[in-house]
């Protein structure tokens, strides 16, 4: 059947528009993990741009049962939606952008992170910035990562060879022109990392949620034989988690690092209240809200006061993890999914180090996710100290970003890490393919 604006708009059923095609997303409402609202504001409108701003395309397919697939618009419809799109007076955050991607100082002036990342400051929309740079809590652990590097000092060694200096490595049987590897983080604008993990010869380990579908992240290798490591969240039922393993164990990644540390979202309140500042910032200006009308729809505000969606972007990714996760019982769960090297991210403590080495992981990932754990530098000189025995596999990614690299990777290195790994690399703008490389 093919669709007018009329009709999609008319329907008592939670119906939404998304690339020319009509969905009815009712029952989906509880399960979505950023909320029904956030889906209701476009009910019997075009969600396109959200939509495409925050899921990967395969996302409809995989979550939505297929008799909730309407059908089409026809084609008055959908030329209807294509115009009002394009004739959309841009919001104001979009101008900022457009304004700042105009004025932004040329890659060859770019010297550090810092620098990096005031640009990217200026060119992000706001939504994706917040989502991005915000942290648990009062961020204390946030600063405490990378303050934890400026309490090591190095005993610099003179008089030794270095004109021939090889910096390369190889971790789980992968070699990696430098130790350093892409850290997974959710909706990246993946293909591009891809791309420049390739170019640069290092390792890029993909989140569970991206803004790309696994395999077209898989596809967006310029060599097959190109390694990608997957980033599992566990979801909670165990059928759906093992689908997400087979499917990446199908495409070819290397290796699953399980995260332990996200079961639950963090209290990061920049990323919750980003929408509602896009919301006034828009108000204040045109009296208006973003998105796209059609169908003549607007949805009067509901009587009751709404309930805020805490968990924000970050807190969508974890909505359906797994929180009863144990060593004794899912370790041996992924093992007998596959036989693939598995490491644990998120460990914060030596004890967990211990508890990883005796159910047999192949590597620890030494990162956290904030709310006053010890930062990770720390964490590793502890482990170095207390059991040096234990793990030649040692992966660290906090606080790396928030201080000149060159320095952070010295200190790692020289705990003896096998690698480190940034996470804040790509900015999720509009297209899905957006990053900015160095
Ligand atoms: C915006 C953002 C998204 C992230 N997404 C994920 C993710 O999807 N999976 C994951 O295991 N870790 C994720 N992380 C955690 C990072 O991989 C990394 O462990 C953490 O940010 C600590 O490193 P940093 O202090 O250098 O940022 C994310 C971090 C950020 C900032």
């Amino acid at each position: 059947m093919s669709w007018t604006l009329q009709h999609v708009s008319e329907h008592n059923s939670a119906q939404v528009i998304i690339h020319s095609k009509v969905y009815d997303v009712t029952e989906f409402l509880p399960e979505h993990p950023g909320g029904a609202s956030a889906i209701l504001e476009y009910a019997g409108k075009d969600a396109t741009a959200a939509y495409d701003l925050i899921h990967p395309l395969d996302s409809l397919v995989k979550n939505l049962p297929k008799e909730k697939h309407l059908g089409k618009l026809n084609c008055a419809a959908a030329k209807t939606v294509a115009q009002i799109t394009e004739n959309r007076v841009k919001t104001k955050d979009e101008q900022r952008i457009e304004k700042a991607q105009r004025e932004k100082a040329p890659l060859s002036r770019v010297l550090n992170l810092h620098d990096m990342e005031a640009i990217a400051r200026k060119v992000m929309p706001y939504k994706a910035l917040a989502y991005y740079s915000s942290a648990s809590d009062e961020e204390i652990t946030h600063g405490q990562n990378s303050a934890g590097f400026s309490r090591l000092f190095f005993l610099p060694r003179v008089m030794r060879p270095i004109s021939k200096c090889d910096p390369s490595t190889t971790l789980l049987s992968t070699p990696s022109r430098i130790p350093i590897f892409i850290s997974p983080a959710g909706l990246a604008g993946e293909a591009n990392l891809t791309r420049g993990a390739y170019q640069t010869g290092i390792i890029q380990c993909v989140s569970s949620s991206p803004s790309l579908s696994y395999k077209d992240i898989a596809d967006a290798r310029p060599d097959p034989a190109q390694v990608l490591w997957f980033q599992l969240y566990k979801n909670k039922d165990n059928k759906k988690a093992e689908e997400r393993v087979r499917e990446v164990v199908g495409l070819w990644y290397k290796a699953i690092v399980l995260t332990v540390d996200a079961v639950v979202y963090g209290n990061r309140e920049r990323d919750v209240r980003a929408p509602w500042v896009l919301k006034d910032m828009e108000k204040a200006e045109t009296g208006t809200t973003p998105g796209v009308e059609v169908g003549g729809i607007v949805r009067q505000p509901d009587d009751q006061e709404e309930l805020p969606n805490l968990g924000g972007s970050a807190g969508a990714l974890v909505a359906h993890d797994d929180r009863d996760m144990t060593w004794e019982k899912t370790m041996p769960w992924l093992k007998k999914l596959t036989t693939l090297p598995v490491m644990v991210k998120g460990i914060q403590c030596v004890a967990d180090a211990v508890l990883a080495a005796e159910a047999g992981v192949d590597g620890i990932v030494i990162s956290n996710h904030g709310e006053y754990a010890m930062p990770s530098i720390e964490v590793l000189y502890r482990l170095r100290k207390q059991r040096p025995d234990i793990f030649g596999t040692i992966v660290t990614t906090s606080g790396l970003n928030r201080i000149r690299l060159s320095t952070a990777a010295l200190s790692t290195l020289s705990l003896q890490a096998s690698m480190l790994g940034p996470s804040k690399h790509g900015e999720r703008v509009k297209s899905r393919e957006s990053l900015y490389i160095p």
